[in-house]
């Protein structure tokens, strides 16, 4: 009955809309406003404190980017931690890797796990993998075990909200300590069209902490603001680790990716590709 437009402070001015047919599940967690609709064209929406966080039409671009961009860079991966990514859609990709042993996963909010099970099915499944281990809160944060995970995925909301903290120094101090040598870490990192001053922020304290490699990608979510969503790689010393050329490449073949479904977006030309920039954000991104 109507639309949702998705205003916020964080993009003055304008607002993506979204027709609705019926309103499914309205709530308040102890974080943050949760809300998922039936939407006329995009499938189920989930949306927090008013900003859109996954369409079922769509969700396949960031999930699978936002995971196999990492994954995909390094030979091997077996420990894997996932910050945020409570609607459970990065540990379905993560399980896609026969060669990881345990996937720690660590959401701040219970309601997001709840209602996903409940209205995503696609995206909840993969919270039945064997190897994932969920922990609710913070406190996991505060003591994470060091030189312990081969990649860590930030799979958060923005900075306005519960993530704030996921975006600021010391949360990426933490990080590179609990990453092993040649360690990589992929951030949500905005839109260069709406955000390139927070990205800028980013950057520059990616590369005090994280003597590997700094890299930005990007690729296009048609329900986020401005039609796009950034990441930020970075990797320990160690290791080189060059995020631009895949070390890995994911058999579709095999049973854990059979049982997944095929990738709907992530292919080895479009990992390179994400990490061409237009010029008004390389001047930045690259300078820093
Ligand atoms: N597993 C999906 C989690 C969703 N991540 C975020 C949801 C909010 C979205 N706002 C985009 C704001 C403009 N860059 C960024 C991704």
């Amino acid at each position: 009955p109507g639309w949702f437009s998705e205003m916020s402070p964080m993009w003055p001015g304008e607002a993506h809309s979204l027709k609705v047919e019926k309103i499914l599940y309205q709530g308040y967690s102890e974080y943050q406003d949760v809300m998922v609709f039936q939407s006329a064209t995009y499938g189920k929406v989930l949306v927090l404190d008013g900003v859109i966080q996954v369409t079922e039409r769509d969700e396949c671009a960031y999930q699978e980017m936002i995971t196999h961009l990492p994954l995909c860079s390094i030979q091997n991966p077996k420990k894997v931690l996932v910050i945020g990514g409570g609607d459970g859609g990065v540990l379905r990709e993560v399980s896609r890797y026969s060669s990881v042993e345990q996937i720690d996963i660590c959401e701040i909010d219970k309601m997001v796990v709840e209602v996903s099970k409940q209205f995503f099915p696609n995206l909840a499944i993969g919270f039945e993998d064997p190897r994932v281990n969920l922990l609710i809160g913070v406190a996991f944060l505060k003591n994470a075990p060091e030189g312990t995970y081969d990649a860590i995925i930030v799979d958060s909301s923005d900075p306005i909200g519960p993530a704030q903290e996921l975006f600021k120094k010391p949360f990426f101090e933490t990080v590179c300590m609990a990453l092993r040598p040649g360690g990589v870490v992929c951030t949500q990192a905005e839109s260069i069209w709406l955000h390139m001053h927070i990205i800028e922020d980013i950057i520059s304290n990616c590369r005090q902490i994280f003597k590997g490699s700094v890299k930005y990608a990007w690729t296009t979510v048609p329900t986020y603001p401005s039609g796009v969503i950034g990441f930020m790689l970075c990797s320990t010393a160690g290791p080189f680790v060059d995020f631009q050329h895949p070390v890995h490449l994911i058999d579709e073949n095999d049973d854990l990716n059979k049982s997944m479904g095929p990738l709907k977006f992530y292919n080895p030309e479009i990992h390179s590709a994400a990490f061409c920039l237009p010029s008004f954000a390389k001047r930045v991104i690259s300078s820093k």
